[in-house]
């Protein structure tokens, strides 16, 4: 499970996450959302240890990050796919990390093939797609064959049949019983995807909920997360008038 209690950060005069608790429980997908701004990144980064709270704080199966002995085989994620050395191939990335953690080689043949990049796997990352960066982002998080998993904006840069296997990949991961916590903005993506929703807004908490009890029948997420939303951005775009004068 992963926990926020009472989770506080400021930066300067902005409150990015503000006295902020929630469970994610195993079993399920949840999925996290809110408008631009409104604080799941840097929520996701202080339960990875990557920023200090100012109060409160994030737990990871019931302790800190910090405090894990081996982070990759407690929790994996995908933060920033393109956060990888450039001038490495992929297979050397994951065998950097494996090492790293004493994981098993036979491990790194092993999450290669379940995102499909074997066959690219000598390439060096700075020649990957968008799709196949994420895709070794997404081998990353599951190298540790962790029970908890966190992806910012999983779908970002793949392609439909990309799409449909990381949906079905986050059902099977639940399904196993893991905890899998998921940002994105795609509604439509998600109302496919996640059985429970955070949403945040302004850093504060405005919904905890299953998704069924959240969209009712005959609606839409993309309604009902506008309708509890609208009030909770810092911005107003303006409906569009056309480009010409
Ligand atoms: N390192 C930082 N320094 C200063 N302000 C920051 C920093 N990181 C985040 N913020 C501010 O904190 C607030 C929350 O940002 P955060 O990136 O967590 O939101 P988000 O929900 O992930 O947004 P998005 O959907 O646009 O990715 C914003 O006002 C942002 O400008």
């Amino acid at each position: 499970m992963i926990r926020c209690e009472h989770l506080t950060k400021r930066f300067g005069r902005t409150t990015a996450v503000d006295d902020l608790t929630f469970d994610v429980h195993p079993g399920r997908v949840t999925g996290f959302l809110g408008p631009n701004g409104a604080g799941k990144s840097t929520t996701i980064r202080a339960v990875l240890g990557l920023d200090t709270p100012d109060a409160g704080r994030a737990l990871v199966g019931g302790v800190a990050y910090r405090d894990l002995q081996q982070p990759l085989r407690h929790i994996g994620a995908l933060l920033d796919a393109g956060a990888v050395h450039r001038g490495h191939t992929a297979r050397a990335h994951l065998s950097a990390l494996a090492a790293a953690a004493h994981i098993r080689r036979d491990r790194i043949d092993q999450v290669l093939a379940l995102v499909g990049l074997t066959d690219v796997a000598t390439r060096r990352t700075g020649t990957l797609s968008l799709g196949m960066k994420q895709r070794l982002g997404i081998a990353t998080a599951l190298l540790g064959d962790p029970p908890l998993l966190i992806l910012d904006e999983p779908v970002n840069g793949l392609d439909p049949e990309g799409i449909r296997w990381i949906r079905t990949l986050m059902r099977t991961l639940a399904a196993e019983g893991r905890t899998v916590l998921v940002s994105s903005h795609l509604m439509s993506e998600m109302a496919l995807t996640a059985d429970h929703l955070l949403v945040i807004g302004r850093g504060r908490l405005l919904a905890d909920v299953a998704m069924a009890d959240f969209v009712p029948p005959g609606t839409s997420l993309e309604d009902a997360y506008l309708d509890l939303t609208a009030t909770a951005v810092d911005y107003r775009t303006q409906p569009s008038q056309g480009t010409r004068p």
